[in-house]
């Protein structure tokens, strides 16, 4: 704990001005520091529960010290800038935040400025509509003439980011307002998502992630890089704020109408005749919205939904209680960055404590090991929970997450529980910190973490069989050995039968025809001569045919990390024969060998991926699930590069500098297949030299022995890279 989290637990009443000044500049750094990663990144770095808390100390403390109230203020400050790369909307009328309450005490005190600020006597009844508060994005849709003409997020509330193309791919946005429309008006609602929705979108981005953490680590180049979701509301935000609108149309994304910004007449007297005019307009307003006659009733309505929450299908955090009579709202107007006639009653933060009966680890298709917390059954907020997320070994080091400790767990509007932190006091005598398996629980290979990394993965990849089913559809895929008619689902089914369950499997398939025949589909209840009945002949003749692999392909094939289809050729051409590379491989186990050296000395391979190569011989049963491949389908050694003719073919060539079109490995692998040999230094012996940006002494030394220098354009245009 922080001097400064220590300070946070006094009272305001009892910090001298010093201090309090202190704790308010560190409270507007850290809360502006949150509001980035929430509203600009999409990426909360805290629940929603343990940012409200930051706000209201702040609140507190300048409730007590106004005079202390910063500039930069959390309390004055709405959301967070536009991002950039979306063109900037001013709206016609800001789009503030609310206020919250917690109970009904805080409730009342809301009623009673209300009713202090527009002299009302205490009898007379408050009005107002309560509607469920979803935790989605609210947009901001400009109708000019009944037409859809532009949309904005909210931003900072007084500018937000212009996202009308994205907004026009949404099913629940209407492009032209029925019947009488007022000549400009803006309209206000949420954009969210729906938790099984969003539940099977994350799942997708997931397995997308790992698919890329595993072409990334066989050296391929990843686009845009996937991400998950903390929860529904950053998930339909980073949905919505994509730059192009097609990634938009593809997402799962609601509106719900709510509220009106400006315009040239107002449609309606009352918030619940304007939800109608909503509605006539053929906006979707959530039909669970409520008028509420007095504070009574509005109380009720929290009750109701209190209960309710769990079963909805979208996440709320709250109700949103709006008086009802737009001439008293106009009236009331905004105190800071909240309207004075709306406040929005928050749920509590769903916590519940219970006993973390085992920290169990499971391991990812891509070998990675993540830990799950397994509970006591306990009820959070009317679900029963048993598992949570530990998020990975350095979460669980940084709370010391012990088995057999209390544990206070967290469902805050998150669909996936989290372990929040443990008690202290109830943690049993005898416990010990959790060690983190260094071994695989599903194959009991060993788990690696680089450094730098926060995953520990398996590296048992050949005979791990969580990973199982994911490298043997590597291993037959189009670029590795490239078997037709054994995709993914036929891989699938042979693993089920347990026919396969490692790639020399393959290979002895055929011993096995008889058994595939009967299976409906691969030929059973067909006719002869059907393209059916031949399914299991094709299949094996296709096998046949790759029973002597490229050495090339059949490195890539092996699925190792960071050996993508590139790294595979270099070393293929580099040790030529199956049987020097196992060797060499082998020898290179042991730091400082001339077997390590050599591979460290070949171009384009790097540390890590020698690394990576060392790790994986390093795993005995790797070893023995390659031999026995290697037994099944030898692999052909690799000619040296045919020494094509061309301005390359038999040449020496030294990349320099930084190229902007393509890295110096990707330069000397074409370089290579257009006959050249790549070296590192320059010497009387090179032919080419390219130079990049800011290249070094390199290119005043090709200047010096006379060699030949290209710039990037030229040597693009004598590869025939155009
Ligand atoms: N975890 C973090 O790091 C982090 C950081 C910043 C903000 N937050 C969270 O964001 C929220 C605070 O941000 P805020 O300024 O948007 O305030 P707010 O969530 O308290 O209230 C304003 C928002 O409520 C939404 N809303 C939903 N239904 C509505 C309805 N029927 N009528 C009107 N508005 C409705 C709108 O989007 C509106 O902008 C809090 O929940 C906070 O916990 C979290
Ligand atoms: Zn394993």
């Amino acid at each position: 704990m922080t001097g400064h989290d220590a300070l946070r637990t006094r009272p305001p009443e009892a910090l001298t001005e010093e201090e309090a000044a202190a704790e308010l500049a560190a409270l507007a750094a850290e809360i502006a520091h949150h509001d980035r990663a929430y509203h600009e990144k999409d990426a909360p770095e805290v629940s929603d529960a343990e940012y409200d808390a930051l706000v209201r100390r702040n609140q507190a403390i300048e409730g007590r010290f106004p005079e202390l109230i910063r500039g930069d203020s959390p309390s004055r400050r709405v959301g967070s800038k536009p991002v950039e790369g979306f063109a900037t909307v001013r709206h016609g009328v800001p789009m503030l935040s609310l206020g919250n309450v917690f109970d009904e005490a805080e409730f009342a005190e809301f009623c009673a400025r209300i009713r202090r600020f527009l002299g009302l006597p205490a009898e007379e009844p408050l009005r107002f509509v309560g509607e469920p508060k979803i935790d989605g994005l609210s947009v901001n849709l400009l109708y000019e003439d009944g037409r859809f003409v532009r949309g904005a997020t909210r931003g900072d509330g007084t500018t937000g980011e212009d996202i009308t193309a994205n907004l026009r791919t949404l099913r629940d946005l209407p492009d032209r307002l029925e019947g009488i429309a007022p000549r400009s008006i803006e309209i206000r609602g949420e954009v969210f998502m729906e938790k099984a929705e969003f539940l099977a979108f994350n799942a997708k981005q997931a397995a997308l992630v790992e698919e890329q953490a595993r072409r990334a680590a066989a050296g391929e180049r990843i686009g845009e890089r996937a991400r998950v979701f903390a929860n529904p509301r950053n998930a339909a935000a980073g949905s919505l704020r994509q730059l192009d609108p097609k990634i938009t149309a593809g997402r799962p994304l609601k509106l719900f109408a709510y509220a009106m910004g400006a315009a040239s007449e107002a449609p309606a007297a009352t918030h619940w005749d304007w939800l109608g005019v909503l509605r006539g307009w053929s906006f979707a307003v959530n039909p669970l919205s409520r008028l509420l006659p007095d504070a009574e009733a509005a109380a009720a309505f929290q009750a109701e939904m209190t209960a309710e929450r769990a079963g909805l299908g979208y996440d709320i955090d709250g109700v949103v209680y709006k008086l009802d009579r737009l001439d008293w709202q106009a009236r009331l107007g905004f105190v800071g960055r909240a309207p004075r006639w709306a406040v929005a009653w928050k749920f509590p933060a769903e916590q519940a404590t219970t006993t973390l009966l085992k920290i169990e680890i499971q391991v990812g298709r891509t070998g990675a090991l993540t830990p799950r917390a397994v509970m006591q059954p306990v009820n959070v907020g009317g679900v029963m929970v048993q598992h949570a997320t530990l998020h990975n070994e350095d979460e669980i080091a940084r709370k010391d997450v012990r088995v057999g400790d209390t544990v206070v767990i967290q469902r805050a509007g998150d669909v996936i529980p989290q372990v929040v932190s443990v008690v202290p006091e109830k943690r049993p005598e005898d416990s010990a910190p959790f060690a983190f398996p260094e071994t695989c629980p599903a194959c009991g290979s060993h788990a690696v973490r680089p450094p730098g990394e926060v995953v520990r993965r398996c590296t048992g990849g050949l005979i791990c069989p969580a990973q199982t089913v994911e490298r043997l559809k590597h291993f037959v895929s189009r670029n590795a050995m490239d078997i037709e008619g054994l995709g993914e689902e036929n891989i699938q089914k042979l693993y089920d039968e347990g026919l396969v369950r490692s790639p020399a499997d393959i290979f002895r398939l055929s011993r096995h025809a008889e058994r595939m025949r009967g299976w409906e589909g691969w030929g059973s209840r067909s006719k002869k001569g059907t393209e059916e009945s031949r399914k299991v002949a094709n299949l094996l003749a296709a096998i046949e045919a790759r029973r002597r692999p490229p050495l090339d392909r059949f490195i890539f094939a092996l699925g190792i990390r960071r050996i993508g289809e590139v790294n595979a050729k270099l070393l293929a051409r580099h040790y030529h024969s199956f049987a020097e590379w196992r060797e060499k491989m082998l020898a290179a186990r042991v730091i400082g060998s001339e077997a390590r050296e050599e591979l460290g000395s070949i171009q384009g391979i790097g540390p890590t991926i020698a690394e990576a190569l060392v790790e994986f011989f390093g795993e005995e049963r790797n070893l023995a699930a390659l031999d026995d491949l290697a037994g099944e389908a030898p692999p052909e050694p690799v000619a040296a590069p045919a020494a094509a003719d061309g301005p390359f073919a038999g040449k020496t060539v030294v990349f320099t500098g930084s190229l902007e079109t393509m890295t110096r490995d990707e330069a000397g692998d074409v370089a290579e297949r257009l006959g050249a040999k790549v070296a590192k230094s320059v010497s009387k012996r090179t032919d080419f030299v390219v130079v990049g940006a800011d290249a070094g002494s390199k290119a005043t030394k090709a200047a010096e022995l006379g060699v030949r220098v290209l710039t990037e354009a030229e040597w693009r245009g004598m590869a025939g890279l155009g």
